[in-house]
């Protein structure tokens, strides 16, 4: 657990770069320092590793004083990541992860060996650890620096904006991988950042900073969606925290409709007499093996010759599906949005439809879940 006790940083230019900082930082889970530019959120990281040292207030790991420790014994205990991975440039990609376990006077087979070993854990090819830093891509620099920071197996992790040199898809995989790793080796984990999004899907608890050096809110991603305190985090947090929120909520429990979903060989008639009977306008059509292929609406069904299978009408893309067991409110809303029909369809982990679900029905559910 790390404790900051009305931790501050004033410079001797007046200014106040964090004022007062009193928060708990959870052991083995995520923390993420969110907020504007020149909010604190470095120098407030920068504390638990003793980079820069609090005007006042203390910092404590594990209820101790951080200011008991000689500083280069606390680093080996912390890992650190920073953007642009910070990498030595003319050192090879195994003796830079290497680093911190040779600091600590293992063996250079052992450290190499160790160094592998974390090379895989990120996701790296072997023959890359040969490599100089210049001869990796943004994306695997910056594995290469998660990997050195592990190298140790400190129990603490700061990462300071890891992710944010890449584009947005090698960002993506990279947070995957952060997620895929934590449940793995459960770090506690402070993560500086000023994306939300980036917060909202790394962090178990989310501070988020307001010029001035002031915490503003501190809480689950959930909660500071459903909730924030107040309007400058609501407008940091953006006014499309709604439809965000929806991704903590399974889409499991939406009741879906199965009477509207006919195989290709059915007959236009046998639709268009359910369709008729229930009022839905749009009947979904599927392979023999329930995979999507399409929409067919009441209309065509009407103007249809009678005899004729619903195969051979023109469909309308049925977009794309969500996994009924796997995805949140949110993908089933993105795909009765994106839906010709107005409604989603629901897969299971085969790809088989399930049902689908209405725009008007997934509006309900969402109601009924937004308290
Ligand atoms: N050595 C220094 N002397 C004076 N002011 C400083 C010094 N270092 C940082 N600051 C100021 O402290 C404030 C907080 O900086 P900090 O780097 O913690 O912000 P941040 O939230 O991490 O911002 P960013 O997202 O831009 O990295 C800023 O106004 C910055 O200019």
């Amino acid at each position: 657990m790390i404790t900051f006790e009305g931790a501050a940083k004033h410079y001797p230019d007046g200014t106040v770069a964090v004022a007062g900082l009193d928060l708990t930082v959870a052991t083995g889970r995520t923390t993420v320092f969110v907020g504007p530019s020149g909010s604190g959120k470095t120098t407030s990281l920068r504390m638990i590793n003793r980079m820069v040292e609090p005007t006042s207030g203390t910092v404590r790991i594990d209820g101790h004083d951080i200011r008991g420790q000689d500083p280069a014994v606390l680093r080996r205990s912390i890992g650190y990541v920073i953007q642009q991975a910070g990498l030595f440039p003319h050192r090879t990609v195994l003796d830079n992860i290497a680093t911190v376990p040779l600091l600590l006077g293992w063996r250079r087979g052992r450290a190499r060996a160790r160094a592998a070993e974390l090379m895989e854990l990120v996701g790296l090819e072997s023959s890359q650890g040969r490599r100089y830093p210049h001869q990796l891509s943004g994306g695997q620099q910056q594995r290469v620096g998660v990997a050195r920071a592990l190298a140790a197996d400190p129990p603490v992790l700061l990462m300071d904006e890891p992710f944010s040199a890449v584009d947005p898809v090698v960002r993506a995989s990279l947070q995957d991988e952060l997620l895929r790793l934590q449940k793995e080796l459960r770090k506690t984990i402070v993560f500086v950042t000023h994306d939300i999004d980036e917060a909202v899907r790394l962090g178990d608890r989310i501070a988020v900073f307001r010029p001035g050096g002031v915490l503003a809110q501190y809480d689950a991603p959930e909660r500071l969606l459903a909730a924030p305190v107040d309007d400058f985090v609501e407008s940091f947090i953006g006014y499309d925290r709604g439809v965000r929120r929806l991704s903590f909520f399974p889409a499991r429990d939406l009741a879906l409709d199965d009477g509207g979903v006919f195989e290709e060989e059915d007959r236009v008639e046998r639709a268009r007499t359910a369709l008729e009977a229930t009022g839905v306008p749009w009947a979904l059509v599927v392979a023999r093996d329930r995979t999507p292929l399409g929409w067919v609406s009441d209309r065509q069904l009407a103007e249809a010759p009678t005899g004729v299978v619903l195969g051979g009408l023109d469909l309308a893309p049925y977009g794309h599906t969500f996994n009924v067991a796997t995805d949140s409110l949110r993908a089933a809303l993105d795909a009765a949005v994106l839906s010709p029909a107005g409604r989603a369809v629901g897969v299971d982990e085969d790809g088989c439809v399930v049902g689908f679900v209405s725009q008007d029905d997934l509006g309900a559910a969402i109601w009924s879940v937004s308290e």
